[in-house]
């Protein structure tokens, strides 16, 4: 048997489709927009022994392609039988007057947040996109996924995703979280505050009550299961975008104690891919941890 890695594309009534020579087809969350997506199925998964699905939440300007091309996932999802889904990171298209002026806010900065702001509430919806409309599409496509075992990790813009969206979710949505470098505070940090003051109309603090992991981590009482992986030589942690701390300290001073959360800095790594790849086996073998138990 093989693993098969295939790039699909999904329309808003669920078909899939395999991405070469097919029609362009569309997501209702991101408002009728085209969106694509990779998904890593691992080859022991079939009808009869349905997978767990981790869920791969990439940074700004990425597409669903960086992590699966450049994240070093596979080897260890393919030992550990877990199906990976490498998401957008925004809708692409949309046709919003300065979506395209800056790297870090709109195209490839979707911020996995459903946007409230009047000019980008119809299309910048990746929050629903990931947490509903995808799953809704497996399930419907009936692959062989058990999609009631669901973990969500990412990187940078990505892991504030992956920490955001499974803090926020009911207990038992996702099993676990991790992230690589992830704007781990976003209400302090200048990425995060400006996209809160672009896509939600109550600003930052519309995003401190539902969209930033340090306030989340300090409300949630139920225990998690969290790992953190950062690197000392990134220059993005240097500028005070990433503020790792911030989110330990939060969590600490809610009582979740280190069984539950650790955030590792790494000595010298910096923000790339290559750093991504290192210690990837080790965020998919935590995974592994709570998805097959
Ligand atoms: N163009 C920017 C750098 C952009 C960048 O480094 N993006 C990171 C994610 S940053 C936080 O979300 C990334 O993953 N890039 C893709 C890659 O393959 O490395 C600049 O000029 O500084």
């Amino acid at each position: 048997m093989l693993n098969v890695y295939v790039s699909l594309r999904f329309s808003a009534s669920c078909a899939l489709f395999l991405t070469d020579g097919l029609e362009p087809l569309q997501s209702a969350a991101l408002g009728g927009l085209q969106a694509s997506f990779n998904l890593f199925l691992p080859a022991n998964a079939s009808p009869t022994s349905k997978v767990p699905l981790l869920v791969y939440l990439a940074g700004l300007m990425c597409t669903e392609d960086n992590g699966a091309q450049k994240g070093g996932f596979f080897k260890d999802a393919a030992s550990e039988g877990i199906a990976i889904l490498f998401p957008d990171t925004s809708p692409r298209g949309a046709g919003i007057d300065g979506e395209d002026t800056d790297w870090d806010f709109g195209t490839g900065a979707g911020f996995y947040l459903d946007a409230t702001s009047p000019k980008f509430a119809a299309h910048y919806n990746m929050h629903a996109h990931i947490t509903k409309e995808l799953p809704a599409v497996l399930a419907e496509a009936e692959l062989p996924i058990d999609i009631t075992r669901q973990s969500v990790f990412g990187h940078s813009m990505g892991g504030h995703g992956a920490l955001t969206i499974y803090l926020a979710a009911p207990p038992g949505t996702y099993r676990s979280a991790s992230a690589f470098a992830p704007i781990a505070n976003p209400t302090a940090c200048p990425w995060g505050q400006k996209a809160f003051t672009g896509y939600l109309a109550g600003g930052v603090d519309e995003g401190r009550a539902h969209y930033d992991a340090t306030e989340l981590i300090s409300r949630v009482k139920e225990p998690v299961h969290i790992l953190i992986d950062y690197g000392t030589g990134d220059n993005f942690y240097k500028q005070g975008q990433l503020l790792p701390e911030n989110f330990l300290k939060a969590a600490r001073e809610a009582g979740h104690d280190e069984v539950e959360i650790r955030v590792r800095s790494q000595a010298d790594y910096d923000h790339s891919y290559f750093f991504i790849s290192t210690f990837a086996p080790d965020h998919v073998h935590f995974h592994a941890n709570f998805l097959k138990a």
